[in-house]
């Protein structure tokens, strides 16, 4: 287990340069064995998920190499293998080998994913999408086992219950050679579904409409790698960043973002207070200022994002005054930063799911848990900002999709170091 130790207080300035985003990169190694030729992927950030996505290709006989930010996989030696346990638990886009190894072989075994403690979360979704394409889906012992009829996948039209990522990505990437078209209605629009759909057209896929709630698939034989595909820019990352320069800033650049990606985020933090200038690919936040309160309420994209709701806390926690308010409304469970932040002195707290939050003028550093990813990003955030030192336990959940952290904190001016936890 890792620590992150933290000696806050220090205001932070310079530049911060984002990663590829996680959630299409996730998505993006497990459907590149739907390749029959070497697939070569850019941008890629060095996050805990992508070297257990490659432990899991090197299971099938998929060799990998991961080099600066380049990611270069070989499936033409894929041999068909269960996935039942293992590294599959240590994510939740091990999910994505469902859909992948059903759109290559007609067939999948698969563990059930593990992920971030977020509340539950059901997969009903990609199973009857898979089963509307005519597999046979069985839960077994912990493990989806997933085959195709002797003639193969057909086409079908999927209206999911609600617009789930993982299900739109799973059902795409199962549909892409099924016979005939695929038509996934009430569709999840974000970002890095386009980038699916553009990294699998570009093998030769036909998928129309992504980004929209209605996508529509035409089955082909097969697909053919043939040009580097770089992955979006991760606007989760970017999010977190701009949280922290809002909050202790003092004048921040950060590169390599697509402003559209983060629109309702800016929208909300701008009206809090936060000023910043966008150019081309980058945004300046300038020093951090006075702060109103406000209220948020998560939803799917375009909405504000659940993965930034805990990042965009200490925001919250540094405004003037008045009474701020978050809802979850896709994962109401998320809260299990609350109570490490408490630890820290913040004045917050959550009845019936609703976050409710109070101006806290000085935060101290203490010991605390990153239950999970975003977790870990809020708690990383606040003991910035804290008086003293913070150490924060599990940090690893923070290495499964923040690309380089210590090295790009450090080069913002923080006082933060990564290391084992020593044994208790
Ligand atoms: C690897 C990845 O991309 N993870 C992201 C993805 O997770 P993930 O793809 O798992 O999240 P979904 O979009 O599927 O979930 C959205 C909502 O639908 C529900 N649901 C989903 C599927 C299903 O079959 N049944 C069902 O009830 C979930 O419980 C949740 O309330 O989108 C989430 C919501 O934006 C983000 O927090 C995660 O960072
Ligand atoms: C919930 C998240 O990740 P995952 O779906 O990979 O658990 C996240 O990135 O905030």
């Amino acid at each position: 287990m890792k620590q992150m130790i933290i000696h806050g207080g220090k205001p932070l300035q310079g530049d911060v340069w984002i990663g590829g985003a996680k959630n299409s990169t996730v998505a993006l190694i497990p459907a590149s064995i739907l390749s029959r030729t070497p697939v070569t992927l850019e941008g890629v950030p060095k996050i805990a998920d992508v070297d257990n996505l490659m432990d899991l290709l090197s299971e099938m006989d998929v060799v990998s190499d991961f080099h600066n930010t380049t990611l270069r996989i070989n499936p033409e030696h894929i041999k068909m293998s269960p996935l039942p346990s293992g590294k599959i638990k240590s994510l939740r886009a091990s999910y994505y080998f469902m859909g992948a190894l059903l759109g290559r072989f007609g067939k999948a075994v698969v563990g059930f994913p593990g992920g971030d403690d977020i509340g539950p979360r059901p997969i009903d979704q990609h199973i009857k999408g898979f089963e509307a394409l005519g597999a046979c889906v069985k839960n077994e012992n912990d493990q989806i086992k997933i085959t195709s009829p002797a003639e193969g996948l057909h086409g079908a039209t999927i209206h999911l219950a609600m617009p789930s990522v993982g299900a739109t990505m799973n059902i795409i990437m199962a549909s892409v050679t099924a016979k005939g078209q695929t038509i996934i209605d009430n569709a999840a629009k974000e970002p890095e579904i386009i980038d699916l759909a553009t990294f699998l057209n570009n093998m030769g896929a036909i998928i129309r409409g992504a980004g929209t709630d209605s996508i529509r698939i035409e089955g082909v034989k097969q697909l053919q790698a043939k040009t580097p595909h770089t992955i979006i820019p991760d606007r989760i990352e970017a999010g977190t960043y701009i949280s922290l320069a809002g909050c202790i800033g003092n004048g921040i650049c950060i590169h390599n973002i697509i402003e559209e990606h983060l629109d309702s985020y800016l929208a909300k933090v701008e009206e809090m207070g936060v000023v910043i200038d966008a150019t081309e690919d980058s945004l300046y936040v300038y020093p951090a200022g006075d702060l109103k309160m406000t209220q948020i309420r998560t939803s799917s994209y375009p909405g504000f994002a659940t993965d930034l709701q805990q990042p965009v806390t200490p925001l919250l926690l540094s405004a003037k005054s008045g009474e701020g308010v978050i809802i979850d409304q896709i994962y109401p469970k998320r809260i299990g930063h609350i109570e490490q932040l408490r630890k820290m002195g913040a004045d917050i707290k959550v009845e019936d799911n609703i976050i409710l939050i109070h101006p806290t003028a000085k935060l101290h550093g203490t010991k605390v848990s990153a239950g999970e990813i975003r977790a870990g990003a809020c708690l990383m955030i606040a003991g910035l900002m804290a008086d003293g030192e913070t150490v924060i336990d599990n940090a690893d959940n923070i290495l499964r999709g923040y690309d380089r952290v210590q090295e790009k904190l450090r080069l913002l001016g923080a006082d933060v170091k990564i290391q084992d936890a020593p044994n208790e």
